[in-house]
């Protein structure tokens, strides 16, 4: 037997039995509360034209997505993102809608990243986007629902960072740095390399206002106290104005009762380029990488003809799945309720007995038993699918037994 034949390539896993169990668990409990909060599914298709994605999108570099052709030539990918796609969707279906709409959704992005840390490369994102709206209160709602939503699955202990791009666009703007340059910056930026950035600056020409400013970005996290800081640091309107739309949106949490889950990262940056206004990601401990991510993308719709603003975010469900089970936080799961093993005369009775049952809601596997296995072997082989009770129907079918795969025999 050619054992290679069982593995799958590299980024990607099964997932069975209890895990799976648990995360459908979880997907449930994160759906449920984007239902409270009056969100609609939405499906999109796994691949689309790779034009959907292209750079000017600002999503995933190219590189990372994975491409094939139909039979006609066309390119297509597999969505490293569902973000596009649900513009795309709405621009075809709701292109007179004016008020906002609500919509979430589930489903599998592909990445083809470099394999490090073990990321995968296809990955289970649930997530929210509303569309139409450019207020701040949808800012706030996005971070309120992100939060309820963790806190759903059980989870206690995580942060949700707040940034804002047009923060650092305005201080781009003022500085006329090359793109190369812009670039370096942003990655000096994001890995909080203080050095780094001070060397990159000496060899620019700014004021010095700018250049103290660029240099203190990699500090300029925690609480809202952080931000105020660099409001009182620069006299650029884009800027200023960017922090004071996080000042507000601090307000809003505050009322829904959730601003102590909020810190503050202005030098927080993403690689989607799609983002014009706030972003966030929250973080929680037993995974290194972010478990939610998303921001304001208010250009992106345009570019499929429907001009309006929008504001989502995903839970990269995987990452949050292994932080919960580091975590030792328990989902409940549907487990199965009963298992009938009959006998093959027993046969019309255990289908009428299962009928019945299910009748009432209660979940059962028919087992015809087999000379090979012994009784005991079907009683432990329900108790590792966690099926807690197992009916046993001897040959003429009038004897049930009923066993507790804990206690053994409960009742004839
Ligand atoms: N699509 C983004 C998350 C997002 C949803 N909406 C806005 N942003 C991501 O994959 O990280």
């Amino acid at each position: 037997m050619n054992n290679q034949l069982l593995h799958t390539p590299d980024g990607v896993r099964d997932i069975y039995g209890d895990e799976c169990a648990r995360k459908l668990a979880v997907q449930e409990q994160i759906k449920n509360v984007f239902h409270l909060y009056g969100y609609q599914n939405i499906e999109t298709p796994a691949f689309e034209f790779f034009d959907i994605f292209k750079a000017e999108r600002g999503s995933v570099d190219s590189r990372e997505m994975y491409k094939f052709f139909d039979r006609e030539n066309n390119t297509l990918v597999l969505r490293p993102d569902i973000t596009p796609s649900i513009a795309r969707c709405v621009a075809k279906y709701f292109m007179d809608e004016q008020l906002p709409l609500r919509l979430c959704y589930l489903g599998s992005t592909f990445q083809n990243s470099t394999s490090y840390r073990g990321r995968l490369k296809e990955a289970t994102q649930t997530g929210v986007e509303m569309i139409g709206d450019d207020l701040i209160d949808a800012d706030a709602e996005m971070i309120a629902i992100a939060i309820d939503a963790l806190k759903a699955t059980g989870l206690k202990e995580f942060q949700v960072e707040l940034g804002q791009v047009d923060f650092y666009r305005g201080l781009l703007e003022e500085a006329h740095m090359d793109e190369e340059t812009q670039d370096q910056l942003r990655e000096l930026i994001e890995n909080k390399n203080y050095f780094g950035v001070e060397e990159l600056l000496s060899e620019q020409t700014m004021s010095p206002e700018l250049k103290r400013l660029f240099l203190k970005l990699p500090e300029l996290f925690g609480d809202i106290d952080q931000i105020r800081l660099a409001k009182s640091m620069t006299s650029n309107l884009r800027a200023v104005r960017a922090i004071e739309r996080l000042e507000k949106i601090q307000e809003i949490l505050d009322s829904y009762g959730l601003g102590d889950y909020v810190s503050y990262d202005l030098g927080m940056l993403s690689k989607y380029s799609y983002y014009t206004g706030i972003i966030f990601k929250a973080y929680t401990y037993g995974t290194g990488d972010y478990i939610v991510a998303g921001g304001r993308y208010d250009k992106l719709l345009e570019q499929f003809g429907k001009n309006a603003p929008a504001v989502g975010f995903a839970i990269e469900v995987d990452r949050l799945m292994s932080a919960l089970s580091r975590q030792k936080i328990c989902t409940k799961t549907d487990d199965v309720d009963t298992m009938i093993l009959y006998e093959e005369s027993a046969r019309a009775e255990a289908i009428r007995m299962a009928g019945e049952l299910r009748a009432e809601k209660k979940s059962v596997q028919l087992l015809r038993k087999d000379s090979l296995h012994s009784f005991s072997e079907y009683l432990a082989c329900a108790s590792r699918q966690k099926i807690k009770s197992l009916i046993y129907l001897d040959g003429d079918g009038k004897r049930a037994v009923k066993y507790s795969t804990e206690d053994g025999e409960v009742q004839a």
